[in-house]
């Protein structure tokens, strides 16, 4: 059978792991990777890819994963749509993911292609286990208690940050779906620490929650990419109460993203041109293999 010819889109954390979960994957071939600097110091992993600056230099190019930070996924995503070559993000800005939908609906459509966004673990399948609960006892209360563990998102965002050199950011539960952050910095010389902390304090991803700015001479001594959810729901069926859903688990963060990158990507290439989440997706469309197999063994 015809392989699923994927490109990688940035080639940081998510994306190294992205690359090994394609690998990895039976009914998908890397068409190459996408960096800003093209193949410019090229680790010797991707010594047998295409490296290249433009996806347009990839040969037959099915399907886009985009691991390039949150900010940058609308602008890399509209532009790839374009070229009639299905998306797949993680994207993670849970408040405009409706309107990132929208946006890139009207692209999609325009160019016969799909995008899948906001398809990691959180917004991602922790988004489908919160719908499925919900299916199940739809009166009552979900909380989703993240940690502690890294915030890939929330790391992202502080290192863009000017006089951020590296960042950490932790996330810290307090229970009930309330998070601590816990934000280690390492500057550069001469940055002032007040003005990163305010800037890191007043950006969206950290606004409404309890922020700690640390500053630390090296963040790479601390970094742990291990990170987590306790996700609960307490509810009605019909009209029986106290119905109790829990779902936990531990991960390494960009390991799990990547995964839910690439079984979305083989979605991708399923669906009707336009935009998705990924709870608007058949789970079936999630896994490799022959459907009536895949329901003989899981149903
Ligand atoms: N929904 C979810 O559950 C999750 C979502 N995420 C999302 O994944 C995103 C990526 O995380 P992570 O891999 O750790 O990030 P990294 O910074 O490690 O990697 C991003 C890569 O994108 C490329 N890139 C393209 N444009 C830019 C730009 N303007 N600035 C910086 N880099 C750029 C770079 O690769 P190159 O140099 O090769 O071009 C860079 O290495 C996060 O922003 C987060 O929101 C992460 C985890 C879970
Ligand atoms: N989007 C997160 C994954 C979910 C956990 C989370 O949102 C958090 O730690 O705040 C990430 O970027 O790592």
């Amino acid at each position: 059978m015809k392989k699923i010819r994927a490109a990688v889109v940035g080639y940081g954390n998510i994306g190294k792991f992205t690359l090994e979960a394609l690998e990895a994957a039976p009914d998908f071939e890397v068409a190459g990777i996408v960096r800003r600097n093209g193949a410019e110091n090229k680790p010797a992993e991707l010594a047998d890819y295409p490296v290249v600056k433009d996806i347009r230099e990839l040969k037959d190019v099915d399907v886009a994963i985009l691991a390039t930070p949150t900010r940058s996924v609308e602008q890399y995503a509209k532009e790839i749509l374009a070229l009639g070559i299905n998306t797949v993000d993680s994207f993670d800005i849970h408040t405009q993911i409706t309107s990132l939908r929208r946006s890139l609906g009207e692209t999609a459509k325009a160019h016969n292609a799909v995008a899948i966004i906001s398809a990691g673990w959180d917004p991602g399948s922790d988004s489908v286990v919160r719908t499925l609960l919900e299916a199940i006892a739809p009166k009552g209360i979900t909380y989703t208690n993240f940690g502690p563990g890294r915030s890939m998102g929330h790391s992202v965002a502080v290192r863009a940050i000017a006089g951020v050199k590296d960042a950490l950011s932790m996330t810290i539960p307090v229970g009930t779906g309330i998070h601590r952050r816990m934000v280690y910095v390492e500057l550069e010389e001469g940055a002032d620490f007040k003005t990163v902390e305010a800037a890191i304090k007043a950006d969206p991803y950290f606004v409404n929650d309890e922020t700690h700015v640390i500053q630390v001479p090296c963040v790479d001594d601390l970094n742990d990419v291990g990170h987590g959810v306790n996700l609960v729901r307490k509810g009605v069926s019909g009209k029986t109460h106290n119905q109790l859903f829990e779902f936990d688990m531990k991960i390494n963060n960009p390991a799990l993203t990547a995964q839910v990158l690439v079984c979305v990507a083989r979605a991708s290439m399923k669906q009707q041109p336009g935009c998705y989440t990924m709870i608007e997706v058949p789970v079936i469309d999630l896994l490799a293999g022959d459907r009536e197999e895949l329901i003989a063994h899981l149903v």
